[in-house]
């Protein structure tokens, strides 16, 4: 069978190579080698498969490469879920690929990058599963609809699409991972050519709209080119960007537990609408099973804590805690925390984690849940000095939880228990929790 892709290469006049996929990368590559023995990795590939792949990008050590035919396909390829990334997006960058075989695959990934970078072996808990988030009374998700806030390209005639993998080119086609609703009229919000338009719908089912003002001239030529650049405005990294509300209120109500905030649209909450929940019930699970009690209130930090949903699913259970401390850098998420949590044992504290935790009184918890770079060295190496005697580190990139976790250990942590979750389905990221005690 020879199944064509559709790619767009920042090589298009590179040379095909046919290539056999042995392995899969963190980052969502299949794994090959080259005729030259160098590693190549294969997006849009899967291991067990045979490809033509056209060479994108080639460095001293390895190279990158696109599928753009499969000759022996995989079991486990599929008709893509996703009709904007079978028209090459980058969205859905898996949504070829069975999702239980792709929750296989992530868990492969992340015993890898565990094992490899994290340094972890015989004397760790069994490997992570990487599992589903459950939704609904029977507990059903689909692997489909499941965004509650995405960001989408306008185009200089005001057409808005989302941008296909490796170029700028604008793909209409709807992603097939939005809440149903989410992208309802987008393009009749009346978004200015060359802004973002930002959709987030809330847990009350109502859908908000804000138009993100083109980044400032000048930070495209900043260091690192196009594709660094489209990750620091994906990150809210630079000046800050003006906004234009389109459609709804300027806040999201979004309920979890018993507890309801009003989050700005641009602001951060989790992209899957089951994960902060879930997330909260795996902290209250870690924290609640903790086998020492402290003979007082728990003193918890709630480090990278965003609007605090985290902290504050210690306090939906029977747990008693004593203070928790909210440490976040954006001001409009600290509005929503002081709002929400009002009358809770909760103090806010704006700033960087690294600057602010100096002056805290000591923790017996600390959830650690940093950006996509991780918390680092120092970070850790700070909190550490501070004693506590559990910490519930929460990853969205593999290899910065690994590098995250042999840190704790470093400073004579014990990871307990890890899990891994398929909380972006369709796609080659997840997110990862673990607890790590102290001896
Ligand atoms: C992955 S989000 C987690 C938010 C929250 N825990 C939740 O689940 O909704 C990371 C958060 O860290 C904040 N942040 C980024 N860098 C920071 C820093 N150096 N110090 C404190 N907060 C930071 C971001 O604004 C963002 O809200």
């Amino acid at each position: 069978m020879t199944d064509s892709l559709q790619t767009d290469s920042p090589n298009p006049d590179s040379p095909t190579v046919e290539l056999v996929v042995t392995g899969f990368a963190n980052g969502g590559a299949g794994v090959a080698r080259g005729d030259d023995g160098r590693v190549v990795f294969v997006a849009g590939a899967l291991p067990g498969e045979r490809v033509r792949a056209r060479i994108d990008e080639r460095k001293a050590a390895f190279a990158r490469a696109s599928a753009v035919a499969v000759l022996e396909p995989s079991p486990h390829r599929i008709d893509p879920t996703c009709p904007a990334a079978a028209a090459g997006a980058g969205c859905c960058d898996l949504s070829y690929v069975s999702a239980d075989y792709a929750r296989e695959l992530h868990a492969g990934v992340l015993a890898d990058v565990l094992t490899r970078i994290g340094g972890f072996g015989a004397d760790a808990p069994p490997m992570p599963e990487v599992t589903r988030l459950a939704h609904g009374a029977d507990g059903s998700v689909p692997d489909t609809g499941w965004r509650v806030r995405t960001r989408l390209a306008v185009d200089a005639d005001g057409t808005v699409g989302v941008r296909a993998r490796g170029s700028s080119r604008l793909i209409t086609v709807p992603c097939a991972a939005p809440v149903e609703g989410l992208l309802a009229d987008a393009e009749a919000l009346g978004a200015r050519p060359g802004s973002e338009l930002v959709l987030a719908m809330g847990s009350d089912g109502r859908r908000h709209a804000a138009e993100l003002a083109p980044a400032a001239a000048g930070r495209r030529g900043a260091r690192g080119g196009r594709r660094a650049s489209a990750q620091r405005a994906r990150h809210g990294a630079g000046a800050p960007r003006s906004t234009r509300l389109l459609d709804g209120a300027a806040d999201v109500t979004q309920t979890v537990g018993g507890h309801t905030w009003r989050v700005p649209v641009t602001g951060f909450w989790q992209a899957h609408r089951d994960a902060p929940a879930t997330y909260g019930a795996a902290v209250r699970r870690y924290v609640g099973g903790l086998d020492a009690p402290v003979g007082r209130g728990l003193r918890v930090w709630d480090l990278y804590g965003g609007v605090g949903v985290l902290g504050a699913a210690l306090l939906d259970g029977d747990l008693a805690v004593d203070g928790i401390d909210l440490v976040e850098t954006d001001p409009g998420a600290l509005a929503a925390a002081d709002r929400a949590l009002d009358g809770a044992p909760v103090t806010a504290h704006r700033g960087d984690t690294a600057a602010v935790i100096g002056g805290l009184r000591a923790p017996d918890v600390v959830i650690v849940d940093p950006p996509r770079r991780g918390a680092g060295a120092a970070v850790i190496a700070a909190i550490a000095a501070a004693g506590p005697r559990a910490v519930v580190h929460v990853g969205c990139d593999s290899a910065a939880f690994a590098r995250d976790l042999r840190d704790w250990v470093a400073h004579g942590f014990r990871v307990t228990d890890w899990q891994g979750f398929d909380a972006f389905p369709g796609t080659h990221h997840m997110e990862a929790i673990a607890l790590l005690e102290s001896p």
